[in-house]
């Protein structure tokens, strides 16, 4: 049967977005969804997004990485809010359901803003930080980050100890400013570098303020792909209302 996709990217982190709201996408078969991911052999993309339909929310979000494996998405979830948009399905506002749990978030001009989940377990290290956003982050300084093998060195702390086999995604940072850092991100299940990470750029802001390179609660994050920008607010230890925003855009559409 052929089957409509879309070609969505959010700061340069790229997605196949399937509309599967009439249940037609094998979802079992994730050596097809890898396939399709391929940039060589297939579409091409960090990971795959299906959009399912949801009894009481507006949608649900289904997110595979590119080698298949499954997670929250930041900037895949910003992506599938412009999708649902494109659909018809919302105006602009959203409330869905991810693996993480359900979100909300709002768009407008081109920017999704999404609403993350609290964070209340911050660990701090010797030379990194340790925090979930919805997918697992190790963030640590990297003051040569331009010019730097992210592949290599990132590869090397994901499959280490203590991340081993189940692995984290791996965020390098340097400090612009008390309200600007940038950050290079080696993805899990990318199993590379990709040009943006949603749930990672949180991960850095929520991480600069826990250790006090930051007071402000609005951070701007630059990514190989462009910015986005992270608020929030600290209430009794826990990170609150956490706030992704940036750009989603249709990048063209095809049949497989
Ligand atoms: N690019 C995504 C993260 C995908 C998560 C994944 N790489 C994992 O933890 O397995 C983002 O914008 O948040």
């Amino acid at each position: 049967m052929q089957q409509t996709f879309y070609k969505y990217q959010g700061t340069g982190n790229d997605f196949v977005m399937i509309d599967n709201r009439q249940q037609t996408f094998d979802k079992n078969n994730t050596k097809r969804i890898a396939h399709l991911c391929d940039r060589r052999f297939g579409i091409g993309a960090d990971g795959l997004i299906l959009l399912e339909n949801h009894e009481t929310l507006d949608f649900e979000m289904i997110y595979y990485n590119a080698d298949g494996s499954q997670s929250f998405c930041g900037n895949g979830a910003r992506c599938a809010v412009a999708f649902a948009k494109q659909l018809g399905i919302i105006k602009n506002k959203a409330f869905f359901l991810a693996i993480d749990g359900k979100h909300s978030a709002s768009l407008s001009n081109g920017i999704v803003k999404l609403q993350m989940h609290n964070v209340d377990t911050v660990k701090k290290y010797d030379h990194h930080v340790f925090l979930n956003t919805g997918s697992p982050h190790h963030v640590q300084f990297e003051s040569n980050i331009d010019d730097f093998d992210i592949k290599t060195k990132g590869a090397k702390i994901r499959y280490g100890q203590p991340y081993n086999k189940a692995g984290t995604n791996v965020n390098f940072v340097k400090k612009v400013s008390s309200t600007e850092f940038k950050v290079r991100t080696y993805e899990r299940g990318v199993e590379n570098e990709t040009l943006s990470c949603g749930t990672g750029v949180t991960a850095v802001a929520l991480a600069m303020h826990y250790i006090g390179e930051t007071e402000k609660n609005l951070i701007t994050l630059h990514t190989q792909g462009g910015n986005l920008q992270v608020s929030f607010n600290k209430e009794s230890g826990v990170y609150k209302n956490v706030c992704l925003m940036g750009p989603a855009k249709l990048v063209f559409q095809g049949i497989i």
